[in-house]
Protein backbone atom coordinates (compact mmCIF):
# COMPACT_ATOMS: atom_id res chain seq x y z
CA UNK A 1 0.00 0.00 0.00
CA UNK A 2 2.52 2.30 0.96
CA UNK A 3 4.73 1.83 -1.95
CA UNK A 4 1.53 2.29 -4.19
CA UNK A 5 0.90 5.87 -2.46
CA UNK A 6 4.68 6.37 -2.87
CA UNK A 7 4.41 5.78 -6.92
CA UNK A 8 0.90 7.59 -7.00
CA UNK A 9 2.89 10.61 -5.34
CA UNK A 10 5.51 10.50 -8.03
CA UNK A 11 3.12 10.08 -10.82
CA UNK A 12 1.65 13.47 -9.70
CA UNK A 13 5.26 14.91 -9.58
CA UNK A 14 6.07 13.61 -12.90
CA UNK A 15 9.64 12.52 -13.73
CA UNK A 16 12.39 14.45 -13.04
CA UNK A 17 14.70 16.11 -15.50
CA UNK A 18 17.51 14.01 -13.99
CA UNK A 19 15.36 10.63 -14.20
CA UNK A 20 14.06 11.02 -17.56
CA UNK A 21 17.48 11.89 -18.70
CA UNK A 22 18.86 8.91 -16.82
CA UNK A 23 16.46 6.60 -18.44
CA UNK A 24 17.20 7.90 -22.02
CA UNK A 25 21.00 7.68 -21.40
CA UNK A 26 19.90 3.77 -21.12
CA UNK A 27 18.43 3.46 -23.96
CA UNK A 28 21.33 5.00 -26.01
CA UNK A 29 24.52 3.81 -23.90
CA UNK A 30 25.31 1.40 -25.66
CA UNK A 31 26.11 3.20 -28.56
CA UNK A 32 28.12 5.80 -25.76
CA UNK A 33 31.08 6.33 -28.68
CA UNK A 34 28.72 8.57 -31.05
CA UNK A 35 27.53 10.34 -28.35
CA UNK A 36 31.01 11.43 -27.14
CA UNK A 37 32.41 12.18 -30.57
CA UNK A 38 28.90 14.89 -30.52
CA UNK A 39 29.71 16.34 -27.31
CA UNK A 40 33.30 16.43 -28.20
CA UNK A 41 32.61 18.09 -31.29
CA UNK A 42 30.42 20.69 -29.79
CA UNK A 43 33.08 21.84 -27.46
CA UNK A 44 35.35 22.57 -30.37
CA UNK A 45 32.81 23.94 -32.15
CA UNK A 46 31.20 26.29 -29.04
CA UNK A 47 35.05 27.29 -28.09
CA UNK A 48 36.32 28.39 -31.90
CA UNK A 49 32.69 29.87 -32.31
CA UNK A 50 32.83 32.42 -29.20
CA UNK A 51 36.75 33.64 -30.43
CA UNK A 52 35.39 35.01 -33.46
CA UNK A 53 34.05 37.49 -32.12
CA UNK A 54 37.59 38.88 -30.74
CA UNK A 55 39.84 37.84 -33.54
CA UNK A 56 37.19 39.76 -35.60
CA UNK A 57 37.14 43.05 -33.82
CA UNK A 58 41.28 42.74 -33.53
CA UNK A 59 41.52 42.64 -37.24
CA UNK A 60 39.58 45.22 -37.90
CA UNK A 61 41.14 47.77 -35.31
CA UNK A 62 44.80 46.24 -36.00
CA UNK A 63 44.08 47.30 -39.61
CA UNK A 64 42.91 50.66 -38.47
CA UNK A 65 46.13 51.28 -36.63
CA UNK A 66 48.16 50.33 -39.83
CA UNK A 67 49.61 47.28 -37.46
CA UNK A 68 50.06 44.80 -40.48
CA UNK A 69 52.00 42.07 -39.35
CA UNK A 70 48.76 41.87 -36.10
CA UNK A 71 46.13 41.91 -38.83
CA UNK A 72 47.70 39.33 -41.21
CA UNK A 73 48.32 37.18 -37.91
CA UNK A 74 44.89 37.43 -36.55
CA UNK A 75 43.02 37.32 -40.18
CA UNK A 76 45.00 33.75 -40.24
CA UNK A 77 43.92 32.96 -37.16
CA UNK A 78 39.78 33.80 -37.78
CA UNK A 79 39.99 31.99 -41.35
CA UNK A 80 41.10 28.80 -39.32
CA UNK A 81 38.72 29.22 -36.48
CA UNK A 82 35.83 29.25 -39.04
CA UNK A 83 37.02 25.99 -40.48
CA UNK A 84 37.17 24.33 -37.44
CA UNK A 85 33.86 25.94 -36.11
CA UNK A 86 32.07 24.62 -39.90
CA UNK A 87 33.61 20.98 -39.41
CA UNK A 88 33.13 20.41 -36.25
CA UNK A 89 29.57 21.98 -36.00
CA UNK A 90 28.77 19.30 -39.69
CA UNK A 91 30.07 16.90 -36.87
CA UNK A 92 28.25 17.79 -33.63
CA UNK A 93 25.03 17.82 -36.01
CA UNK A 94 25.51 14.65 -37.53
CA UNK A 95 26.28 13.00 -34.10
CA UNK A 96 23.85 13.96 -32.54
CA UNK A 97 21.26 13.47 -35.14
CA UNK A 98 22.23 9.81 -35.31
CA UNK A 99 21.86 9.22 -31.19
CA UNK A 100 18.61 10.85 -31.98
CA UNK A 101 17.39 8.36 -34.09
CA UNK A 102 18.38 5.61 -31.98
CA UNK A 103 16.93 7.18 -29.22
CA UNK A 104 13.29 7.14 -30.60
CA UNK A 105 13.72 3.37 -32.25
CA UNK A 106 15.17 2.08 -29.24
CA UNK A 107 11.88 3.97 -27.10
CA UNK A 108 9.21 2.50 -30.24
CA UNK A 109 10.65 -0.83 -29.84
CA UNK A 110 10.46 -1.09 -25.96
CA UNK A 111 7.56 0.83 -25.99
CA UNK A 112 6.01 -1.70 -28.72
CA UNK A 113 7.70 -4.79 -26.99
CA UNK A 114 5.91 -3.76 -23.66
CA UNK A 115 2.85 -3.24 -25.45
CA UNK A 116 2.47 -6.40 -27.01
CA UNK A 117 3.51 -8.99 -23.78
CA UNK A 118 0.75 -7.61 -21.67
CA UNK A 119 -2.58 -9.27 -20.40
CA UNK A 120 -5.57 -9.50 -22.80
CA UNK A 121 -7.29 -7.24 -20.65
CA UNK A 122 -5.02 -4.27 -21.18
CA UNK A 123 -6.68 -3.17 -23.54
CA UNK A 124 -10.04 -2.79 -21.73
CA UNK A 125 -8.52 0.01 -20.23
CA UNK A 126 -6.53 1.56 -22.44
CA UNK A 127 -7.44 2.66 -25.87
CA UNK A 128 -5.60 1.58 -29.61
CA UNK A 129 -6.00 5.62 -30.05
CA UNK A 130 -4.21 6.68 -27.62
CA UNK A 131 -1.08 3.99 -27.89
CA UNK A 132 -0.54 4.37 -31.11
CA UNK A 133 -0.43 8.25 -30.58
CA UNK A 134 2.28 7.47 -27.72
CA UNK A 135 4.06 5.17 -30.43
CA UNK A 136 4.03 7.74 -32.74
CA UNK A 137 4.40 11.64 -32.11
CA UNK A 138 5.27 10.87 -27.81
CA UNK A 139 8.05 9.58 -28.82
CA UNK A 140 9.00 11.39 -32.00
CA UNK A 141 8.45 14.46 -29.71
CA UNK A 142 10.81 12.94 -27.19
CA UNK A 143 13.64 12.05 -29.72
CA UNK A 144 13.96 15.62 -29.85
CA UNK A 145 15.65 15.86 -26.41
CA UNK A 146 19.54 14.23 -27.66
CA UNK A 147 19.54 16.21 -30.91
CA UNK A 148 17.54 19.42 -30.29
CA UNK A 149 17.61 20.30 -26.73
CA UNK A 150 20.25 18.87 -24.83
CA UNK A 151 22.71 19.73 -28.42
CA UNK A 152 21.80 23.04 -27.92
CA UNK A 153 21.38 23.96 -24.36
CA UNK A 154 25.14 22.87 -23.93
CA UNK A 155 26.68 24.56 -27.37
CA UNK A 156 25.03 27.90 -25.43
CA UNK A 157 25.78 27.30 -22.09
CA UNK A 158 29.53 26.87 -23.24
CA UNK A 159 28.86 30.18 -25.67
CA UNK A 160 27.75 31.94 -22.68
CA UNK A 161 30.32 30.81 -20.03
CA UNK A 162 32.91 31.89 -22.88
CA UNK A 163 31.70 35.12 -23.64
CA UNK A 164 30.98 35.97 -19.74
CA UNK A 165 34.58 35.21 -18.67
CA UNK A 166 35.67 37.65 -21.59
CA UNK A 167 33.29 39.88 -20.42
CA UNK A 168 34.78 40.27 -16.73
CA UNK A 169 38.41 41.00 -18.25
CA UNK A 170 37.38 43.76 -20.32
CA UNK A 171 34.96 45.36 -17.88
CA UNK A 172 33.42 43.65 -14.66
CA UNK A 173 31.28 46.39 -14.28
CA UNK A 174 29.54 46.58 -17.30
CA UNK A 175 29.47 43.02 -16.98
CA UNK A 176 27.46 43.21 -13.85
CA UNK A 177 24.96 45.06 -15.57
CA UNK A 178 24.85 42.53 -18.28
CA UNK A 179 24.41 39.88 -15.82
CA UNK A 180 21.45 41.28 -14.09
CA UNK A 181 19.64 41.43 -17.20
CA UNK A 182 20.46 37.67 -18.21
CA UNK A 183 19.20 36.81 -14.59
CA UNK A 184 15.81 38.79 -15.16
CA UNK A 185 15.48 36.94 -18.92
CA UNK A 186 16.38 33.57 -17.60
CA UNK A 187 14.39 33.50 -14.57
CA UNK A 188 11.32 34.56 -17.34
CA UNK A 189 12.34 31.59 -19.80
CA UNK A 190 12.40 29.58 -17.07
CA UNK A 191 9.19 30.04 -15.48
CA UNK A 192 7.66 29.98 -19.52
CA UNK A 193 10.04 26.09 -19.28
CA UNK A 194 7.44 25.45 -16.87
CA UNK A 195 4.51 26.39 -17.97
CA UNK A 196 5.17 24.58 -21.07
CA UNK A 197 5.90 21.22 -19.88
CA UNK A 198 2.84 21.18 -18.36
CA UNK A 199 0.81 22.75 -21.66
CA UNK A 200 2.85 19.70 -23.72
CA UNK A 201 0.77 16.72 -21.55
CA UNK A 202 -2.08 18.32 -22.15
CA UNK A 203 -1.81 18.78 -25.33
CA UNK A 204 -0.17 14.88 -26.12
CA UNK A 205 -3.46 13.87 -24.08
CA UNK A 206 -5.69 15.98 -26.31
CA UNK A 207 -3.81 14.70 -29.55
CA UNK A 208 -4.27 11.03 -28.00
CA UNK A 209 -8.08 12.03 -27.79
CA UNK A 210 -8.64 13.38 -31.24
CA UNK A 211 -6.77 9.84 -32.50
CA UNK A 212 -9.23 7.90 -30.91
CA UNK A 213 -12.50 9.67 -32.12
CA UNK A 214 -11.08 9.67 -35.41
CA UNK A 215 -9.55 6.43 -35.42
CA UNK A 216 -13.01 4.77 -34.15
CA UNK A 217 -14.52 6.61 -36.84
CA UNK A 218 -12.69 5.43 -39.49
CA UNK A 219 -12.78 2.37 -38.72
CA UNK A 220 -16.31 2.06 -38.40
CA UNK A 221 -16.77 3.61 -41.59
CA UNK A 222 -19.72 1.65 -42.79
CA UNK A 223 -21.54 2.16 -39.94
CA UNK A 224 -20.85 6.21 -39.67
CA UNK A 225 -22.22 5.99 -43.49
CA UNK A 226 -25.31 3.73 -43.15
CA UNK A 227 -26.49 5.51 -40.32
CA UNK A 228 -25.15 8.96 -41.55
CA UNK A 229 -23.66 10.50 -38.50
CA UNK A 230 -20.84 12.15 -40.35
CA UNK A 231 -21.35 15.49 -39.07
CA UNK A 232 -21.82 14.05 -35.25
CA UNK A 233 -18.54 12.68 -35.59
CA UNK A 234 -16.64 15.55 -37.77
CA UNK A 235 -18.07 17.54 -34.56
CA UNK A 236 -16.68 15.00 -31.77
CA UNK A 237 -13.51 15.42 -33.62
CA UNK A 238 -13.34 19.28 -33.60
CA UNK A 239 -14.36 19.11 -30.14
CA UNK A 240 -10.89 18.14 -29.19
CA UNK A 241 -9.58 20.26 -32.18
CA UNK A 242 -11.14 23.09 -29.72
CA UNK A 243 -9.59 22.25 -26.83
CA UNK A 244 -6.14 21.89 -28.27
CA UNK A 245 -6.43 25.11 -29.91
CA UNK A 246 -6.97 26.64 -26.29
CA UNK A 247 -4.24 25.59 -25.43
CA UNK A 248 -2.16 26.37 -27.98
CA UNK A 249 -3.36 29.77 -28.35
CA UNK A 250 -2.54 30.06 -24.11
CA UNK A 251 0.87 28.53 -25.67
CA UNK A 252 1.09 31.83 -27.76
CA UNK A 253 0.52 34.72 -25.84
CA UNK A 254 2.64 33.03 -23.34
CA UNK A 255 5.56 32.83 -26.25
CA UNK A 256 4.66 36.93 -26.85
CA UNK A 257 4.93 37.83 -23.71
CA UNK A 258 8.10 35.65 -23.38
CA UNK A 259 9.84 37.38 -26.68
CA UNK A 260 8.85 40.91 -25.18
CA UNK A 261 10.91 40.38 -22.51
CA UNK A 262 13.21 39.39 -24.18
CA UNK A 263 13.59 42.10 -26.81
CA UNK A 264 12.94 44.64 -24.41
CA UNK A 265 15.64 43.28 -21.77
CA UNK A 266 18.23 42.48 -25.15
CA UNK A 267 17.61 46.43 -26.11
CA UNK A 268 18.19 47.55 -22.91
CA UNK A 269 21.90 45.85 -22.26
CA UNK A 270 22.96 47.71 -25.72
CA UNK A 271 21.66 51.12 -24.21
CA UNK A 272 23.32 50.93 -21.62
CA UNK A 273 26.52 49.47 -22.43
CA UNK A 274 26.73 52.18 -25.20
CA UNK A 275 25.74 55.04 -22.21
CA UNK A 276 28.22 53.68 -19.90
CA UNK A 277 30.95 52.52 -22.28
CA UNK A 278 30.42 55.66 -24.34
CA UNK A 279 31.12 57.70 -20.33
CA UNK A 280 34.56 55.19 -19.87
CA UNK A 281 35.69 56.18 -23.47
CA UNK A 282 35.39 59.56 -22.42
CA UNK A 283 36.82 59.14 -19.57
CA UNK A 284 40.06 57.53 -20.88
CA UNK A 285 38.98 54.64 -19.31
CA UNK A 286 38.51 52.02 -22.07
CA UNK A 287 39.36 52.21 -25.83
CA UNK A 288 36.78 51.69 -29.07
CA UNK A 289 37.93 48.68 -29.56
CA UNK A 290 37.30 46.93 -25.97
CA UNK A 291 33.65 48.57 -26.23
CA UNK A 292 33.03 47.20 -29.68
CA UNK A 293 34.06 43.85 -28.26
CA UNK A 294 32.24 44.25 -24.91
CA UNK A 295 28.54 45.16 -27.32
CA UNK A 296 29.48 41.91 -29.31
CA UNK A 297 29.66 39.22 -26.51
CA UNK A 298 27.12 41.25 -24.37
CA UNK A 299 25.19 40.25 -27.34
CA UNK A 300 26.14 37.19 -28.05
CA UNK A 301 25.63 36.26 -24.09
CA UNK A 302 21.99 37.32 -23.81
CA UNK A 303 21.17 35.46 -27.18
CA UNK A 304 23.00 32.25 -25.28
CA UNK A 305 21.09 32.96 -22.30
CA UNK A 306 17.53 33.22 -24.66
CA UNK A 307 18.62 30.17 -26.42
CA UNK A 308 19.65 28.42 -23.29
CA UNK A 309 16.05 29.08 -21.49
CA UNK A 310 14.19 28.37 -25.02
CA UNK A 311 15.79 25.06 -25.40
CA UNK A 312 15.00 24.03 -22.25
CA UNK A 313 11.18 24.84 -22.06
CA UNK A 314 11.39 22.38 -25.60
CA UNK A 315 13.06 19.99 -23.08
CA UNK A 316 10.71 20.31 -21.06
CA UNK A 317 7.87 19.60 -23.12
CA UNK A 318 10.01 16.49 -24.64
CA UNK A 319 9.94 15.17 -20.48
CA UNK A 320 6.41 15.62 -19.94
CA UNK A 321 5.49 13.75 -23.07
CA UNK A 322 8.56 10.86 -22.06
CA UNK A 323 6.06 10.55 -18.69
CA UNK A 324 3.32 8.05 -20.44
CA UNK A 325 5.85 6.43 -22.71
CA UNK A 326 7.88 5.56 -19.70
CA UNK A 327 5.01 4.72 -17.88
CA UNK A 328 4.31 2.01 -20.27
CA UNK A 329 7.39 1.01 -21.16
CA UNK A 330 7.89 -0.17 -16.90
CA UNK A 331 4.85 -2.40 -17.19
CA UNK A 332 5.61 -5.96 -16.58
CA UNK A 333 4.97 -8.60 -18.69
CA UNK A 334 1.74 -10.74 -18.35
CA UNK A 335 2.75 -13.40 -15.64
CA UNK A 336 2.35 -15.68 -18.88
CA UNK A 337 5.39 -15.07 -20.23
CA UNK A 338 6.99 -15.11 -17.05
CA UNK A 339 7.95 -18.40 -16.48
CA UNK A 340 8.82 -21.34 -18.83
CA UNK A 341 5.86 -23.93 -18.36
CA UNK A 342 5.90 -27.16 -18.93
CA UNK A 343 6.06 -29.00 -22.44
CA UNK A 344 4.70 -32.51 -22.27
CA UNK A 345 5.98 -34.89 -24.82
CA UNK A 346 2.44 -35.17 -26.55
CA UNK A 347 -0.41 -33.47 -26.34
CA UNK A 348 -3.26 -35.98 -26.11
CA UNK A 349 -6.37 -33.41 -25.95
CA UNK A 350 -8.38 -34.43 -22.63
CA UNK A 351 -9.46 -31.15 -20.87
CA UNK A 352 -11.10 -30.59 -18.20
CA UNK A 353 -12.88 -27.48 -16.30
CA UNK A 354 -13.15 -27.64 -12.35
CA UNK A 355 -14.88 -25.74 -10.90
CA UNK A 356 -14.14 -22.57 -12.48
CA UNK A 357 -15.75 -19.87 -12.10
CA UNK A 358 -14.68 -16.14 -14.05
CA UNK A 359 -15.04 -12.61 -14.31
CA UNK A 360 -13.49 -9.92 -16.68
CA UNK A 361 -11.03 -7.83 -14.83
CA UNK A 362 -13.07 -4.47 -16.08
CA UNK A 363 -15.91 -6.10 -14.06
CA UNK A 364 -14.88 -7.86 -11.53
CA UNK A 365 -18.15 -7.65 -9.91
CA UNK A 366 -20.06 -9.50 -12.49
CA UNK A 367 -19.71 -12.91 -12.25
CA UNK A 368 -19.64 -14.17 -16.20
CA UNK A 369 -18.85 -17.89 -15.44
CA UNK A 370 -20.16 -19.81 -12.35
CA UNK A 371 -18.41 -22.86 -10.82
CA UNK A 372 -18.72 -24.75 -14.48
CA UNK A 373 -17.74 -28.15 -14.53
CA UNK A 374 -16.24 -30.19 -17.55
CA UNK A 375 -14.98 -33.32 -18.92
CA UNK A 376 -13.19 -33.48 -22.44
CA UNK A 377 -12.46 -36.54 -23.94
CA UNK A 378 -9.71 -36.63 -26.39
CA UNK A 379 -11.29 -36.67 -30.14
CA UNK A 380 -14.31 -35.82 -28.94
CA UNK A 381 -16.45 -32.53 -30.95
CA UNK A 382 -18.58 -30.67 -28.34
CA UNK A 383 -20.69 -27.86 -29.66
CA UNK A 384 -21.64 -25.26 -26.89
CA UNK A 385 -24.60 -23.31 -27.81
CA UNK A 386 -26.98 -21.54 -25.50
CA UNK A 387 -28.53 -17.73 -25.44
CA UNK A 388 -26.44 -14.61 -26.50
CA UNK A 389 -23.76 -13.76 -23.29
CA UNK A 390 -23.87 -16.58 -21.64
CA UNK A 391 -20.35 -17.27 -21.61
CA UNK A 392 -20.41 -20.04 -24.39
CA UNK A 393 -16.85 -17.65 -26.12
CA UNK A 394 -15.31 -16.90 -22.16
CA UNK A 395 -15.25 -20.41 -21.66
CA UNK A 396 -13.19 -20.96 -24.98
CA UNK A 397 -10.73 -17.98 -23.62
CA UNK A 398 -10.36 -19.57 -20.66
CA UNK A 399 -8.95 -22.50 -22.36
CA UNK A 400 -6.14 -20.49 -24.94
CA UNK A 401 -5.46 -18.40 -21.26
CA UNK A 402 -6.05 -15.01 -22.68
CA UNK A 403 -7.72 -14.81 -18.92
CA UNK A 404 -7.04 -16.77 -15.76
CA UNK A 405 -10.51 -18.30 -14.22
CA UNK A 406 -11.39 -16.26 -10.80
CA UNK A 407 -11.80 -19.79 -8.81
CA UNK A 408 -11.31 -22.99 -9.41
CA UNK A 409 -8.89 -24.73 -12.60
CA UNK A 410 -8.69 -25.57 -16.15
CA UNK A 411 -6.62 -29.27 -16.77
CA UNK A 412 -4.75 -29.95 -19.91
CA UNK A 413 -4.10 -33.98 -20.31
CA UNK A 414 -4.56 -33.68 -16.30
CA UNK A 415 -1.54 -30.89 -16.09
CA UNK A 416 -2.97 -27.12 -14.74
CA UNK A 417 -2.83 -24.72 -17.57
CA UNK A 418 -1.03 -22.14 -15.55
CA UNK A 419 1.85 -24.79 -15.38
CA UNK A 420 2.01 -25.81 -19.22
CA UNK A 421 4.21 -23.75 -21.45
CA UNK A 422 1.55 -21.48 -22.90
CA UNK A 423 2.88 -20.83 -26.25
CA UNK A 424 3.87 -24.77 -26.54
CA UNK A 425 -0.16 -25.28 -26.16
CA UNK A 426 -1.26 -22.56 -28.47
CA UNK A 427 0.65 -23.98 -31.16
CA UNK A 428 -0.97 -26.86 -30.30
CA UNK A 429 -4.51 -25.33 -30.40
CA UNK A 430 -5.80 -23.85 -33.90
CA UNK A 431 -8.82 -21.15 -33.18
CA UNK A 432 -10.96 -19.46 -35.66
CA UNK A 433 -12.66 -16.28 -33.69
CA UNK A 434 -16.01 -14.88 -34.01
CA UNK A 435 -15.19 -11.87 -36.52
CA UNK A 436 -11.84 -13.31 -37.99
CA UNK A 437 -9.42 -10.40 -39.03
CA UNK A 438 -7.08 -10.35 -41.94
CA UNK A 439 -3.61 -8.99 -42.14
CA UNK A 440 -2.53 -6.79 -44.91
CA UNK A 441 -0.30 -9.25 -46.46
CA UNK A 442 -1.24 -12.11 -49.22
CA UNK A 443 -3.43 -14.55 -48.73
CA UNK A 444 -1.14 -17.03 -48.99
CA UNK A 445 0.83 -15.29 -45.78
CA UNK A 446 -2.25 -14.76 -44.02
CA UNK A 447 -2.86 -18.57 -44.26
CA UNK A 448 0.99 -19.15 -43.35
CA UNK A 449 0.35 -16.69 -39.85
CA UNK A 450 1.47 -17.91 -36.68
CA UNK A 451 2.16 -21.45 -38.04
CA UNK A 452 5.27 -22.97 -35.57
CA UNK A 453 6.69 -24.53 -38.68
CA UNK A 454 8.07 -23.93 -42.10
CA UNK A 455 5.30 -24.97 -44.51
CA UNK A 456 5.70 -25.11 -48.49
CA UNK A 457 3.44 -23.62 -51.22
CA UNK A 458 1.34 -27.23 -51.60
CA UNK A 459 0.65 -27.25 -47.77
CA UNK A 460 -1.10 -24.06 -47.97
CA UNK A 461 -3.16 -24.74 -51.08
CA UNK A 462 -3.97 -28.61 -49.26
CA UNK A 463 -5.12 -26.53 -46.17
CA UNK A 464 -7.00 -23.76 -48.65
CA UNK A 465 -8.69 -26.96 -49.89
CA UNK A 466 -9.50 -28.50 -46.55
CA UNK A 467 -11.54 -25.25 -45.72
CA UNK A 468 -13.41 -25.05 -49.18
CA UNK A 469 -11.79 -21.84 -49.86
CA UNK A 470 -9.04 -22.69 -52.78
CA UNK A 471 -11.89 -22.14 -55.62
CA UNK A 472 -12.41 -18.25 -54.59
CA UNK A 473 -8.62 -17.74 -54.27
CA UNK A 474 -7.83 -19.42 -57.41
CA UNK A 475 -10.32 -16.98 -59.28
CA UNK A 476 -8.78 -14.06 -58.07
CA UNK A 477 -6.30 -12.05 -59.77
CA UNK A 478 -2.89 -12.86 -57.95
CA UNK A 479 -4.31 -16.25 -56.48
CA UNK A 480 -2.63 -16.92 -53.83
CA UNK A 481 -0.56 -14.28 -54.03
CA UNK A 482 -3.38 -11.30 -53.63
CA UNK A 483 -2.93 -8.53 -51.87
CA UNK A 484 -5.66 -8.53 -48.87
CA UNK A 485 -7.08 -6.67 -45.94
CA UNK A 486 -10.13 -6.78 -43.50
CA UNK A 487 -12.08 -5.13 -45.92
CA UNK A 488 -11.63 -6.79 -49.18
CA UNK A 489 -13.38 -10.10 -49.04
CA UNK A 490 -17.27 -11.25 -47.99
CA UNK A 491 -17.49 -12.60 -43.94
CA UNK A 492 -17.49 -15.92 -45.24
CA UNK A 493 -14.35 -16.15 -47.37
CA UNK A 494 -12.51 -14.43 -44.14
CA UNK A 495 -13.69 -17.02 -42.32
CA UNK A 496 -12.73 -19.89 -44.53
CA UNK A 497 -8.94 -18.10 -44.33
CA UNK A 498 -9.35 -18.21 -41.09
CA UNK A 499 -10.32 -22.15 -41.00
CA UNK A 500 -7.18 -22.60 -43.37
CA UNK A 501 -4.73 -21.30 -41.30
CA UNK A 502 -6.25 -23.46 -38.31
CA UNK A 503 -5.54 -26.22 -39.98
CA UNK A 504 -2.50 -25.61 -41.45
CA UNK A 505 -1.19 -25.61 -37.64
CA UNK A 506 -2.31 -29.56 -37.45
CA UNK A 507 -3.52 -28.89 -34.30
CA UNK A 508 -4.68 -31.35 -31.60
CA UNK A 509 -7.46 -29.04 -30.05
CA UNK A 510 -9.54 -27.19 -32.48
CA UNK A 511 -11.36 -24.05 -31.12
CA UNK A 512 -14.48 -22.91 -34.03
CA UNK A 513 -16.19 -19.99 -32.05
CA UNK A 514 -19.66 -19.01 -34.36
CA UNK A 515 -17.54 -20.17 -37.19
CA UNK A 516 -20.01 -20.94 -39.20
CA UNK A 517 -22.28 -17.52 -38.69
CA UNK A 518 -21.04 -15.79 -41.72
CA UNK A 519 -21.21 -18.50 -43.77
CA UNK A 520 -23.72 -19.29 -46.59
CA UNK A 521 -25.79 -22.01 -46.26
CA UNK A 522 -22.95 -24.29 -49.32
CA UNK A 523 -19.94 -23.48 -47.25
CA UNK A 524 -21.55 -24.17 -43.99
CA UNK A 525 -22.12 -27.36 -45.65
CA UNK A 526 -18.59 -27.71 -46.37
CA UNK A 527 -17.36 -26.44 -43.07
CA UNK A 528 -19.77 -29.10 -41.66
CA UNK A 529 -17.72 -31.76 -43.85
CA UNK A 530 -14.44 -30.56 -43.00
CA UNK A 531 -15.43 -31.24 -39.28
CA UNK A 532 -16.42 -34.67 -40.18
CA UNK A 533 -13.17 -35.12 -42.14
CA UNK A 534 -11.55 -34.44 -39.36
CA UNK A 535 -13.45 -36.20 -36.71
CA UNK A 536 -13.12 -39.10 -38.73
CA UNK A 537 -9.47 -39.32 -40.41
CA UNK A 538 -7.68 -42.17 -39.05
CA UNK A 539 -4.01 -40.45 -39.12
CA UNK A 540 -5.07 -37.42 -36.70
CA UNK A 541 -7.82 -36.99 -34.17
CA UNK A 542 -8.40 -33.60 -32.41
CA UNK A 543 -10.38 -32.61 -30.08
CA UNK A 544 -13.11 -29.93 -31.61
CA UNK A 545 -15.23 -27.29 -30.14
CA UNK A 546 -17.87 -25.70 -31.89
CA UNK A 547 -19.98 -22.53 -30.57
CA UNK A 548 -22.70 -21.80 -33.40
CA UNK A 549 -26.11 -20.84 -33.60
CA UNK A 550 -26.82 -22.75 -36.68
CA UNK A 551 -28.25 -26.14 -35.07
CA UNK A 552 -27.75 -28.01 -38.18
CA UNK A 553 -23.97 -27.93 -37.56
CA UNK A 554 -24.50 -28.73 -33.85
CA UNK A 555 -26.03 -32.07 -34.48
CA UNK A 556 -23.21 -33.62 -36.11
CA UNK A 557 -21.54 -33.01 -32.87
CA UNK A 558 -20.44 -36.11 -30.06
CA UNK A 559 -21.62 -33.99 -27.34
CA UNK A 560 -23.67 -30.86 -26.78
CA UNK A 561 -22.87 -28.18 -24.34
CA UNK A 562 -26.07 -25.49 -23.35
CA UNK A 563 -25.17 -22.74 -21.18
CA UNK A 564 -27.26 -19.81 -19.70
CA UNK A 565 -25.81 -17.39 -17.32
CA UNK A 566 -22.60 -18.53 -16.73
CA UNK A 567 -23.83 -22.23 -16.16
CA UNK A 568 -24.00 -25.27 -17.76
CA UNK A 569 -27.63 -26.58 -18.16
CA UNK A 570 -27.70 -29.37 -20.08
CA UNK A 571 -25.57 -31.67 -21.95
CA UNK A 572 -25.75 -34.94 -24.45
CA UNK A 573 -26.30 -35.92 -27.61
CA UNK A 574 -29.16 -33.98 -29.74
CA UNK A 575 -31.74 -36.98 -29.52
CA UNK A 576 -31.40 -36.78 -25.48
CA UNK A 577 -32.15 -33.13 -25.27
CA UNK A 578 -34.91 -32.90 -27.64
CA UNK A 579 -36.45 -35.50 -25.21
CA UNK A 580 -35.53 -33.64 -22.11
CA UNK A 581 -37.81 -30.62 -23.38
CA UNK A 582 -35.16 -28.32 -21.86
CA UNK A 583 -33.39 -24.95 -23.11
CA UNK A 584 -31.68 -26.95 -25.88
CA UNK A 585 -35.17 -27.97 -27.62
CA UNK A 586 -36.43 -24.56 -27.11
CA UNK A 587 -33.66 -23.08 -28.96
CA UNK A 588 -34.37 -25.75 -31.80
CA UNK A 589 -37.96 -24.91 -32.19
CA UNK A 590 -37.38 -21.13 -32.22
CA UNK A 591 -34.58 -21.91 -35.11
CA UNK A 592 -37.03 -23.79 -36.56
CA UNK A 593 -40.20 -20.96 -36.62
CA UNK A 594 -37.81 -18.34 -37.39
CA UNK A 595 -37.17 -20.77 -40.37
CA UNK A 596 -40.17 -21.29 -41.10
CA UNK A 597 -41.28 -17.57 -41.10
N1 LIG B 1 -13.68 -8.00 -22.30
C1 LIG B 1 -14.82 -8.04 -21.59
N2 LIG B 1 -14.93 -7.25 -20.50
C2 LIG B 1 -16.06 -7.27 -19.75
N3 LIG B 1 -17.13 -8.06 -20.00
C3 LIG B 1 -17.08 -8.87 -21.07
C4 LIG B 1 -15.94 -8.90 -21.93
N4 LIG B 1 -16.16 -9.80 -22.92
C5 LIG B 1 -17.40 -10.30 -22.70
N5 LIG B 1 -17.95 -9.76 -21.59
C6 LIG B 1 -19.27 -10.06 -21.01
O1 LIG B 1 -19.26 -11.44 -20.63
C7 LIG B 1 -20.52 -12.03 -20.89
C8 LIG B 1 -20.33 -13.33 -21.70
O2 LIG B 1 -19.78 -12.97 -22.95
P1 LIG B 1 -19.43 -14.07 -24.05
O3 LIG B 1 -18.83 -13.37 -25.20
O4 LIG B 1 -18.66 -15.15 -23.41
O5 LIG B 1 -20.88 -14.61 -24.41
P2 LIG B 1 -21.32 -15.59 -25.58
O6 LIG B 1 -22.17 -16.61 -24.96
O7 LIG B 1 -20.12 -16.06 -26.34
O8 LIG B 1 -22.18 -14.57 -26.44
P3 LIG B 1 -22.38 -14.52 -28.03
O9 LIG B 1 -23.10 -15.76 -28.43
O10 LIG B 1 -23.21 -13.30 -28.22
O11 LIG B 1 -21.01 -14.38 -28.61
C9 LIG B 1 -21.37 -10.99 -21.59
O12 LIG B 1 -22.26 -10.45 -20.65
C10 LIG B 1 -20.38 -9.93 -22.03
O13 LIG B 1 -20.93 -8.66 -21.95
Amino acid sequence: MKANAEEQDRGKKGLSVITALRRMWELVAKDRLVIFLAFASLLFAALSEVSIPHFLTASIFSAQTHESMTFYRNAKLLVLLCFISGICSGLRGCCFGIANMMLVRRMREMLYDSLLFQDVSFLDNETVGDLTSRLGSDCQQVSRVIGNDLNLISRNLLQATGALIYLFILSWRLTLSTLLICTALLTIVLFYGRYQKKAAKLTQELTASANEVAQEALSLFRTVRVYGTEKQEFGRYVNWLERLSEVSLRQSVAYGYCSLSFNFLYHSTQVIAVLVGGISILSGQMTAEQLTKFILYSEWMIYSTWWVGDNWSSLMQSIGASEKVFELMDLLPSNQFLSEGLKLQKLVGHIDFVDVSFSYPSRSMVPVLKQVNLSIHPNEVVAIIGLSGSGKSTLLNLLLRLFEPTNGQILVDGVPLSDLDIKWLRQNIGYVGQEPRLFRMDISSNIRYGCPREVGREEVEWAAKQAYAHEFISALPNGYGTLVDDTLLSGGQKQRIAIARAILRDPTILILDEATSALDAESEYYVKEVLRTMQNSSSRKRTIFVIAHRLSTIQAADRIIVMDGGRIVEMGKHMELIQKDGLYARLVRRQADAFAC
